[in-house]
């Protein structure tokens, strides 16, 4: 198997952790991840320029906005990939039920990716690495869960299943380089769900894909947004510019704009606004889309 320079997504275990007071925040029972007066700017130029908000546990948000407004900008700071110029972004500790929301910024790296088990993240090129499918979904299992080969086949075998793929013994023995771009985006799904996370982010999740896959993809994001084993709701984050999925999924909509939240709130409301800011940007949409990848 040939293993990825860098990984997808830094995963790493992390030993028993005390974190220190200053690193906590005031409990916030519903809030899975605080943005407050993030800025951030390039070579001078300001991409964001003080994005404030709330994502509660449980929701299913779609960040939108024109090309080069900062939405994957904003998604690599709620990472952790990218430290913001001020502002912080918080979240909630995963370990801790209704605990004290943590600021990245003063969190250190095996805490960092303790938590980063426990999101996945599915990114616009799938971040898939050389080799089989089970290599893919398998590794960081077996690296970071420490399962053993029958129980990571066992996993592969579930969440092939639940992203709508084979699970036989002939297609995880498959390579991935081999696969549609379709499979790919299901096979970088079932990677991400076989940490059983409890947030789910999506960077332009049906982008490159014909109508009917990108459909199939929109569904599968409704179908992953529930955790099969309770039933409960993850926190799933999607940054689109695909207007179909909007229609389709009728998420929460964060529209950002001049580096700022511009919009919040249903699509229904989004759909029906007319903001001079939002009406052309809604119209615009798809040609946005096929512009992005003609
Ligand atoms: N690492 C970086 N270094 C310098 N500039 C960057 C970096 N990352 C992003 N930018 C700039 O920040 C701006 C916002 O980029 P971002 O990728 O967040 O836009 P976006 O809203 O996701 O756009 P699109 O919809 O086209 O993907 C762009 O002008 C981009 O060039």
């Amino acid at each position: 198997m040939e293993r990825p320079p860098s990984p997808g997504w830094p995963f790493a275990v992390s030993g028993g952790w005390v974190y220190p007071a200053c690193m906590s925040e005031p409990s916030a029972p519903d809030v899975e991840i605080r943005i407050e007066g993030l800025t951030k700017a390039f070579d001078g130029h300001a991409v964001l320029r003080g994005v404030d908000l709330d994502i509660q546990a449980g929701a299913f948000v779609a960040v939108v906005g024109g090309s080069g407004c900062g939405k994957s900008v904003l998604l690599n700071h709620i990472l952790g990939l990218m430290q913001p110029d001020s502002g912080r972004v918080l979240v909630a500790d995963p370990t801790v039920a209704e605990g004290p929301l943590l600021d990245l910024a003063v969190l250190d790296a095996d805490r960092m990716s303790d938590i980063h088990t426990h999101w996945g993240v599915v990114f616009q090129r799938n971040a898939l690495f050389s080799g089989t499918v089970l290599d893919n979904i398998g590794l960081w299992l077996e690296e970071v869960g420490h399962l053993d080969a029958a129980d990571i086949e066992k996993m592969a075998q579930r969440v092939l299943a639940a992203v709508g793929l084979p699970s036989s013994a002939d297609f995880l023995a498959g390579r991935v380089e081999a696969l549609s771009g379709g499979m790919a985006k299901r096979i970088a799904i079932a990677r991400a769900l076989a940490m059983e996370p409890r947030c789910m982010f999506f960077d332009e999740p049906t982008t490159g894909l014909d109508p009917v896959t990108a459909s199939q993809i929109q569904d599968l994001l409704l179908s992953t947004h529930v955790d099969e084993r309770d039933g409960k709701a993850r926190t799933t984050v999607v940054v689109t510019h695909d207007k179909d999925l909007l229609y389709r999924l009728r998420p929460r909509v964060v529209m950002l704009h001049e580096g700022r939240v511009s919009f919040d709130g249903p699509f229904e409301a989004f759909h029906a606004s007319t903001s001079p800011i939002i009406r052309p940007y809604f119209e615009l949409m798809p040609v946005l889309h096929q512009r992005g990848h003609s």
